[in-house]
């Protein structure tokens, strides 16, 4: 486990004005048309590297989701801790998130715990609060680590349970709320929300002035960059604005690379061009 605290790596990224965090979720067809490795570790590998390579100087964080690794079994998990391995050495001030949505009772989780940050070294991951604070606590308690609690997702049926009223809110601000005055005890709780849904970004935010915002949905899913800058950043950043295929996905074939670099550079530029509105 590396020893770099998460919130520092992330204030120190947004102090050079970095928000954009690229998705590492790789697919397997767009990987063959794009890497020449039979291998199934090796291929992963040399394509997510390409483009941790093409964009390192450019985001604040990578996010690659373990479904996409796990699917593939023992060469896919390899693959997925060579990976984190190369961003460390490469951008060792760039935060690493596994996206794993992970949540069960404590005893669980200490399994999980130890094999996210143990074994595989992230700096983040996220989990979602069905079980209750209680059962999250071997995540919380990790204080050098973040710890990304699902708030409002970015998914067409997300409403169904975290728009469900309770006391006089609803379940995702009663999460956010929760997040921000009852579980961030170590400072090192974050929360994810949908890009698809500003307005619930602007209503978290006002709950939670000063917790870090995750947002995905932006991209393929259509949600909009400068909508959810306008609503979630503050005078620090506050954000990491994360893009999977819209990015890793933007050209299939020999030229990849370089063209999730030109996509994280739009990325950047919508963050900036959004910011400048919020801190003018
Ligand atoms: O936790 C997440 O990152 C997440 C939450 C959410 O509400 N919506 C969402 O799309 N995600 C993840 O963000 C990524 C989105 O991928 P793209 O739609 O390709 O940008 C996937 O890894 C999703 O699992």
């Amino acid at each position: 486990m590396r020893e770099e605290v998460f919130t520092d790596l992330l204030s120190r990224q947004w102090a050079q004005g970095r928000m954009a965090c690229v998705g590492l979720d790789p697919d397997m067809a767009v990987v063959r048309a794009s890497v020449t490795e039979p291998d199934t570790e090796q291929a992963i590998t040399a394509y997510a590297c390409a483009i941790v390579d093409a964009t390192a100087d450019l985001v604040c964080a990578y996010k690659p989701n373990i479904a996409f690794y796990e699917r593939w079994g023992v060469p896919g998990l390899a693959a997925l801790k060579n990976i984190i391995t190369h961003i460390n050495t490469v951008a060792p001030q760039t935060a690493v998130i596994v996206d794993a949505k992970r949540g069960d009772i404590a005893s669980t989780n200490e399994a999980y715990r130890d094999a996210l940050f143990g074994y595989f070294g992230a700096d983040a991951v996220t989990v979602q609060p069905y079980l209750g604070v209680e059962a999250l606590r071997p995540f919380l308690d990790t204080r050098d680590k973040g710890v990304i609690v699902l708030c409002r997702t970015s998914n067409p049926g997300s409403g169904e349970l975290q728009n469900l009223q309770t006391s006089g809110e609803t379940l995702y601000q009663r999460v956010a709320r929760l997040a921000q005055h009852d579980w961030n005890t170590q400072g090192n709780v974050g929360l994810l929300v949908g890009g698809t849904y500003p307005q619930e970004i602007a209503e978290v935010r006002t709950i939670t002035p000063t917790l870090p915002l995750l947002v995905a949905g932006v991209g393929r899913q259509g949600g909009s960059v400068g909508d959810a800058v306008r609503a979630g950043a503050t005078a620090f950043g506050g954000m990491i604005i994360s893009s999977s295929r819209a990015v890793i996905e933007a050209a299939p074939g020999p030229a990849f690379a370089e063209a999730a670099r030109q996509a994280t550079i739009r990325l950047h530029a919508e963050i900036e061009q959004a910011r400048s509105v919020v801190t003018a």
